[in-house]
């Protein structure tokens, strides 16, 4: 059970002192038992108490420093000496003064850790899970009857460890580390091998982190520095993804539209303009954003408003678009006809992507942009043009190998889902609403016809015309004043592919491998931006999983009689280490918020590491020092033991 941290000491106590100021006041009436696993924060100041304090190795330096200092962000962090990077440490300058002989010495180890390992009681029983950290033994405050493994105690009145009044102090030694590794300058032996690393396992870095600084490096900082931004993705990044989220999730209340469509629900139209076009086949489309109700996931759903069904075969045909599976063509999920509009109409859901434009509408083609209203900087670049012939080549030829005829391949049915990322849509609709009429017409020649369409887009979208096709040799000219003849050519030989039955897009794909390489690299780039991207969240991910399993232990309503956590409870240090982290004062007891203190911490915690922190508790009475070692074995049997008694999730 828990230590008792009152004791009939206090009254005597004339004053308390505040949590971070007015230490040096109350050090000399005040020794109020305030560590229980450490030792008093006061002692090295002059505290008038007696101290009953064994001295060992570990207190050296590092304990005592952590009490000296006050409990400040700003307080340099502990390094042990022997990861220090600049080798400049303590021990070094320590050991300018002994013999040579001394290098050779056993390494010291104190008394305690050998009586306290033998006698140690684990505290891992069978059903210790693997995460566990099974060589360390859990932070356990203990009774005051219980004999303390040292007598780190600090008692006002009385230098005996076996009063019932006092508290003691038993320090735990399981996370003592007996020192450095031997000097490697002293063993001639091994050659200078210790300067390399050995051991190929994975090692914990110094910091405890992985903020290594790979991907784009802001060149006025010093290489160990890091922006907050340096964690995040970038912001126009996030914003672009959070835009998507936000469309996606998108509802439109009290709308007159059906409230599903077989099992489509939440339907938002995406078609601002409501004007209809021939393009397939003379009927008009809507397009809406739905969610499925089989699955939970958002789609496309273009209606294709009066459409009779009169042969079964052709909702068969528009279903063998599910097989074609290409970056560069919108999938096609499910074909259906349904009266939910009031009328008999054909659905097509499709691949839902937020906050896409078609080319037309992206590039300003079309009647409202005509040429003269373009100026030059709206003109498309080659590279961008070249990237779409790459990318719409890549779609026909997925899309020709599966038998099938886009059919649909116009500047106002492509969708811009990306910078430069482009997808074919409203593909297969032709194929169900022409069915009877089309069935007739040999699927070779349907794809030729679209590489000529083929054309007439790159076209449509250099020149900026919509109709290209309406007069091709003059908009041709046009197009030649701003690219260059291997772009026009490719545009020319797509156009007479109806002259020449020979034509495929396999070979098309042949004459412009040149232009595929470069795009293929263009991509690779972009990839490897991505993912530098994604390995600055890849610790974010870590820290956000833990300050949840913090943030689900921490003040639990259900816990609030529960005595483990209360002041007495040996569960009280954590949520001390909460306050620690994340409710820091300076000596003017004003709030400190320093992102880095919070992530150093978190990393700290995640790696359990054996530097130890001093956590004072609000009130200033209880004073726990703990490694991280300990904390992070605290949280996860907290944790765990709120998994056992958690409800199964639904
Ligand atoms: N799969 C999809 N995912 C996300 N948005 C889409 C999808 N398909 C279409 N849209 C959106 O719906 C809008 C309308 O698409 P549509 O294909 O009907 O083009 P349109 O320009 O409205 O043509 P028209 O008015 O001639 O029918 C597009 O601008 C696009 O923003």
């Amino acid at each position: 059970m828990a230590t008792t941290l009152k004791n009939n000491v206090e009254d005597k106590q004339a004053a308390l002192s505040p949590r971070l100021k007015g230490r040096e006041n109350a050090k000399d009436t005040l020794c109020r038992n305030v560590t229980i696993y450490g030792k008093c924060r006061y002692e090295d100041k002059g505290c008038a108490f007696n101290h009953n304090i064994e001295r060992s190795a570990s207190e050296n330096g590092q304990n005592d420093s952590q009490s000296k200092k006050t409990l400040n962000v700003d307080s340099p962090s502990f390094t042990p000496s022997f990861l220090s990077p600049n080798g400049a440490n303590a021990a070094i300058k320590k050991s300018a003064g002994i013999s040579p002989k001394a290098a050779s010495a056993a390494p010291f180890m104190p008394k305690a850790i050998i009586s306290r390992s033998s006698n140690a009681t684990p505290l891992q029983d069978a059903r210790t899970p693997d995460w566990a950290m099974v060589d360390v033994q859990e932070f356990v405050p203990r009774r005051a009857q219980e004999p303390p493994l040292v007598s780190w105690l600090c008692n006002p009145d009385n230098d005996s460890s076996t009063n019932e009044n006092e508290i003691p102090v038993a320090h735990n030694f399981e996370t003592f580390q007996p020192g450095p590794a031997p000097n490697p300058y002293l063993d001639h032996g091994i050659n200078g091998a210790a300067f390399f690393q050995s051991n190929p396992s994975f090692q914990l870095p110094v910091q405890y982190h992985q903020y290594a600084p790979i991907g784009h490096h802001s060149s006025n900082l010093t290489p160990y520095q890091r922006t907050v931004h340096d964690l995040f993705i970038p912001n126009d990044l996030r914003e672009e993804i959070q835009k998507k989220l936000a469309a996606t999730l998108q509802t439109l209340p009290n709308s007159q539209l059906p409230s599903h469509i077989e099992s489509y629900h939440s339907l938002v139209p995406l078609d601002t303009n409501h004007k209809s076009s021939t393009i397939f086949g003379g009927y008009t489309s809507w397009v809406y954003k739905a969610q499925s109700s089989t699955n939970g996931q958002y789609y496309a759903l273009r209606r294709i408003e009066g459409f009779r069904l009169t042969n079964e075969l052709a909702i068969r045909s528009g279903q063998a678009w599910k097989n074609v599976i290409s970056a560069s063509v919108v999938r096609i999920v499910d074909v259906f006809t349904n009266r939910g509009f009031g009328d008999s109409s054909l659905f097509i859901a499709t691949e839902y992507h937020p906050l896409s434009k078609t080319l037309a509408e992206y590039h300003h083609i079309g009647p409202n942009w005509a040429r003269p209203a373009r100026n030059i900087k709206e003109q498309v670049t080659e590279p961008t043009l070249w990237s779409y012939v790459v990318q719409i080549a890549s779609a026909l030829k997925a899309i020709h190998s599966s038998g099938l005829a886009a059919r649909v391949l116009d500047p106002s049915r492509i969708l811009v889902t990306g910078k430069n990322r482009i997808r074919l849509n409203g593909c297969g609709v032709l194929d169900v609403v022409q069915f009877d009429s089309s069935s007739g017409a040999p699927v070779s020649q349907l794809q030729r016809q679209d590489l000529v369409n083929f054309a007439l887009v790159i076209l449509s979208i250099g020149s900026g015309i919509a109709d290209a096709g309406a007069n091709f040799a003059r908009n041709m000219d046009m197009f030649k004043r701003f690219f260059k003849p291997e772009l026009q050519n490719a545009v020319v030989w797509l156009y007479s592919a109806m002259q020449n039955q020979e034509k495929t897009i396999d070979q098309f794909v042949t004459l412009i491998s040149n232009q595929m390489i470069t795009a293929f690299n263009a991509a690779l780039h972009t990839d490897d931006t991505l993912y530098s991207e994604l390995s600055r969240e890849v610790e974010n991910a870590r820290l956000v999983r833990l300050m949840a399993k913090l943030d689900s232990i921490n003040e639990r309503p259900e816990y609030e009689h529960d005595r483990a956590w209360s002041e007495n409870g040996e569960r009280y240090y954590l949520k001390l280490f909460r306050d620690y982290v994340f409710h820091q004062v300076d000596a003017q007891n004003r709030p400190v918020v320093d992102i880095g203190h919070i992530v150093t911490c978190l990393n700290k915690l995640d790696a359990g590491t054996d530097e130890r922190i001093t956590l004072i508790s609000r009130d200033e009475q209880s004073c726990f020092i703990v490694s991280y070692r300990e904390l992070k074995k605290g949280v996860e049997s907290a944790f765990q033991d709120l998994l056992k008694r958690s409800a199964p999730l639904r």
